[in-house]
């Protein structure tokens, strides 16, 4: 487009592309003819004499305080017009400094256009940096507000924000919310079908572009030239933990980031007087993945870090037991839910706060340890994986109903998310727009939880299905959401659950970066998360109105999790392992406030003593135990293999779970091998659980006393080693007690009804022929279970994961 003589319907077209109004537009190219930058010139004059920047200013307010969702697509004049009296105002050139009075400015733009009262410290911290030119780190939990962190200096400079994002869907939300509050914004790259944008936005014409990392790297030579034209404010890197291999959504482009810092800083561009600054943000990030940003980001020497707590005040966590893979399993797991959504739904206060501050110590130890055996019934009841019996009835959205049968899609996960994954937007709606649904507002203390919204997260695509159906069958407006669906679908999906028709979606992770939905009552996860980072993010989806909102995390607590397929280097292969770890160790945990772990994962010190929400803190950690004699037992069974050096022969794969070669090896022997030599050396722990024992090690592991003796990772020791302080416990024969908290996967092993895991309950057993079988049958030779394991793990074309893992391996 180069404003020359166009003829007048394309010139109105392209003048309404910018915003402009439908009358501005027609008058214009009446008064100067088809010229597209006469146009532009005669509605700004125009504009400019006629309004003064108060009132433009008070319109939009006025329109969106007063209209609310009714609120207009802004007019690019509202925007060029700050600009302009920005600059001729504080004389902002990029050479000078932005103000002293420039924090009152800021507040002042933040009512204008987004009707707020004043900035958050945190916004400030980081604007502050920005004002000082410096590159910055925003650490801010979810929904806290960053992304006006980067939008404040579009409005406050009249420069370009230029903003990387990692998914096209969350760069169209953005615009389209940005044009409500009045800020012109567009987004680059594959995703964008109207060629004339990426021109009309390297020449200046929008206040915030939105770009993929791939994108960004192609227009470095038109962005410098932007640069020196009409100014860039700053580059935000969004959604910033991508950058890194330690994260949980890395994406390699995100790396090539450091081209910023090289190609716009003063040395190379001599126009410029400083760097123009980086911001990148993010929610979740660990201390190593905080390190991983700054390096990779060749971010300035000394970068400013804000750092906001990562504390949700209003987020409930608990975690239930659940096999999350039968018809049984959702009977059980989503009554409450099905009753909260059926069940009289004009009363729509529904689940019940469990009382805080319960005393511990008023109960006995069996009621005690019996309110942590939530869904224990299920490990015990004979139940078989049968398949779903699916509904034949279901609600989702119109388009949906015709097609969605499990069978449509194959069991596999939605992993790695690239730009043009989730072409999907929710734009158009207000998260506070409740359209269909009136929905009453309940402060956090108080003893319910209000309707809204859930999100069920499932691993795989099919659970998506299967789950959403049963929902629908049970009279839930549920939908699923998975990347696989056509994208109609998905649009539809979006936008019935911003207007709350949709009452539930069942996603895999392909749903809800970036959601800002202020009513999501309910984050529920049906299987484990790959990762406490995933894990936090997708949970910080709920409550985002800082009413109290449920974090349930649903997972068998008798198997240990394992890793979605995917490709990973060997050194990915052991990080994905620890953060799996950190996640299943998250699980176990009895004893600990769950916000306390969650935001001490982060490297936050957690300055509260307890959440007072949690299941933790409202059950009280289970009853302590004695277990000095089995620890001994344990340990010494340990140390002996340890000092004799004996290995056991097991079949093994060559290699990873890719690869099908199979070996004899000799190998250390493991826990379970250690297992079953307490059990054949110890008549009276014959039939102890193994799955006791796992929480055992994972005990002793952190109190010092064992080590992994494997050089790989995995979710839980598997090759215990005694550490130093380990043998010396042996050695000092100390008649001491060793009190401990079980772990959740001992209470589990506790509450099998033929379980014998005590040295009281032993000699009952002997005279039951069915016990007598179970003990007998565990005195088997070393290396039966193990070889059992490996050749499950065979890739077996029959199975979906087996071709997954033979494509992946190719
Ligand atoms: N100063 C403020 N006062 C009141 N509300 C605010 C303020 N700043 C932001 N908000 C609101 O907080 C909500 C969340 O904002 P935003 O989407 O920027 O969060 P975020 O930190 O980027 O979250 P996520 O990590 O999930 O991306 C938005 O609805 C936003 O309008
Ligand atoms: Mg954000």
């Amino acid at each position: 487009m180069d404003g020359g003589n166009l003829d007048s319907d394309l010139v109105i077209a392209e003048l309404l592309g910018m915003g402009f109004e439908i009358s501005q537009a027609t008058q214009a190219v009446k008064q100067v003819g088809p010229f597209l930058n006469n146009a532009i010139d005669f509605i700004l004059d125009d504009c400019q004499g006629g309004t003064s920047k108060g009132s433009v200013g008070s319109t939009i307010a006025t329109k969106k305080t007063n209209t609310g969702k009714q609120m207009r697509q802004s007019s690019i004049m509202d925007h060029l017009q700050f600009a302009r009296t920005n600059k001729t105002d504080t004389s902002c050139s990029r050479e000078e400094d932005i103000g002293p009075d420039w924090e009152n400015r800021a507040n002042t733009l933040l009512q204008r256009h987004f009707g707020y009262p004043s900035l958050k410290r945190f916004q400030m911290e980081a604007l502050a940096a920005w004002v000082s030119h410096k590159d910055s780190l925003v650490l801010a939990a979810t929904g806290s507000g960053k992304s006006l962190c980067f939008q404040i200096p579009a409005l406050l400079t009249g420069k370009v924000v230029v903003v990387i994002s990692p998914l096209i869907s969350l760069m169209h939300d953005q615009c389209l919310k940005l044009a409500r509050h009045g800020v012109s914004a567009c987004f680059l790259g594959s995703g964008q079908v109207d060629q004339s944008v990426e021109h009309k936005a390297l020449r200046g014409m929008y206040e915030i572009i939105y770009v993929c990392p791939e994108t960004i790297l192609r227009l470095i030579k038109p962005l410098q030239s932007l640069a020196e034209s009409r100014g860039i404010a700053l580059f935000a890197i969004d959604e910033v933990h991508c950058v890194s291999k330690w994260g949980h959504d890395f994406r390699p482009s995100y790396r090539r980031l450091s081209a910023l810092r090289e190609n716009f800083n003063a040395e190379k561009l001599a126009f410029l007087k400083f760097d123009i600054p980086i911001m990148a943000l993010t929610a979740t990030a660990t201390t190593r993945v905080r390190d991983d940003i700054l390096k990779s980001l060749q971010m300035s020497k000394d970068p400013k870090i804000v750092l906001t707590s990562f504390f949700r005040p209003n987020l409930r966590f608990s975690v239930k037991h659940s096999r999350t893979s039968s018809s049984y399993s959702y009977e059980r797991d989503f009554r409450e839910l099905i009753e909260t959504y059926t069940s009289n739904q004009k009363n729509s206060k529904k689940t019940h706060l469990p009382q805080e501050n319960v005393s511990v110590g008023t109960c006995s130890k069996e009621e005690k340890n019996k309110s942590w055996l939530d869904g224990v019934e299920e490990r015990a009841s004979s139940e078989s994986d049968d398949d779903i019996t699916l509904p034949n009835k279901s609600f989702a959205p119109a388009s949906m109903q015709k097609e969605l049968s499990v069978e449509y899609l194959e069991d596999e996960c939605d992993q790695y998310l690239d730009v043009d994954d989730l072409d999907v937007t929710c734009g158009g709606f207000d998260g506070r727009s409740y359209t269909k649904a009136s929905i009453p507002s309940v402060a956090v203390g108080k003893t319910e939880v209000e309707l809204g919204s859930t999100i069920i997260y499932v691993p795989t695509r099919k659970e998506t299905l299967s789950i959403a159906k049963y929902l629908c069958r049970c009279g839930v407006k549920a939908a699923a959401y998975n990347a696989k669906l056509p994208k109609s679908q998905l649009r539809q999906v979006h936008s019935e659950f911003h207007e709350n028709i949709v009452q539930v979606v069942v996603a895999t992770i392909a749903f809800g970066m970036g959601i800002d939905k202020l009513n999501v009552r309910r984050i529920i996860h049906y299987g484990w998360p790959q990762s406490l980072e995933a894990y936090y993010q997708e949970a910080g989806r709920a409550g985002r109105d800082g009413q109290l909102a449920d974090c349930v995390l649903y997972v068998n607590l008798s198997r240990m999790p394992s890793l979605l397929p995917s490709r990973r280097s060997e050194e990915q292969t052991r990080q994905a392992y620890t953060m799996l770890s950190d996640c299943f160790r998250y699980a176990m945990r009895t004893s600990k406030c769950r916000a306390q772990m969650l935001v001490q994962y982060f490297g936050e010190d957690f300055s509260h003593d307890s959440c007072h929400l949690c299941d933790v803190c409202v059950k009280g950690p289970p009853e302590k135990e004695d277990l000095k004699d089995e620890t001994r037992i344990l340990m010494e069974i340990i140390a002996a293999n340890y000092e004799t050096g004996s290995y056991v022969e097991v079949s093994c794969e060559d290699g990873d779970y890719n690869h099908n070669r199979k070996n004899i090896c000799m190998e250390k022997p493991n826990v379970k091998t250690l297992v079953s030599r307490i059990q054949e050396l110890n008549q009276q722990l014959a039939t102890t659980d193994p799955l006791w024992w796992r929480g055992l090690v994972r005990i002793l592991e952190e109190k010092g006393f064992l080590k992994e003796g494997d050089d790989k990772t995995h979710v839980q020791m598997k090759f215990p080693e005694p550490t130093k302080l380990g043998l010396e416990f042996l050695k000092t024969k100390s008649e001491e007690s060793f009190y401990v908290c079980p772990e959740a996967d001992m209470l589990l092993s506790k509450s099998m009804p033929r379980s014998h895991s005590s040295f009281a309950e032993w000699g009952k057993g002997w005279a039951d022929p069915e016990i007598r079988k179970q003990r007998l049958a565990r005195n088997r030779p070393f290396k039966k279970p193990r070889q059992r394991k490996r050749q499950k793990r065979q890739v077996d074309m029959k199975t979906v994961r087996g071709r997954l893992a033979a494509k992946l391996s190719k």
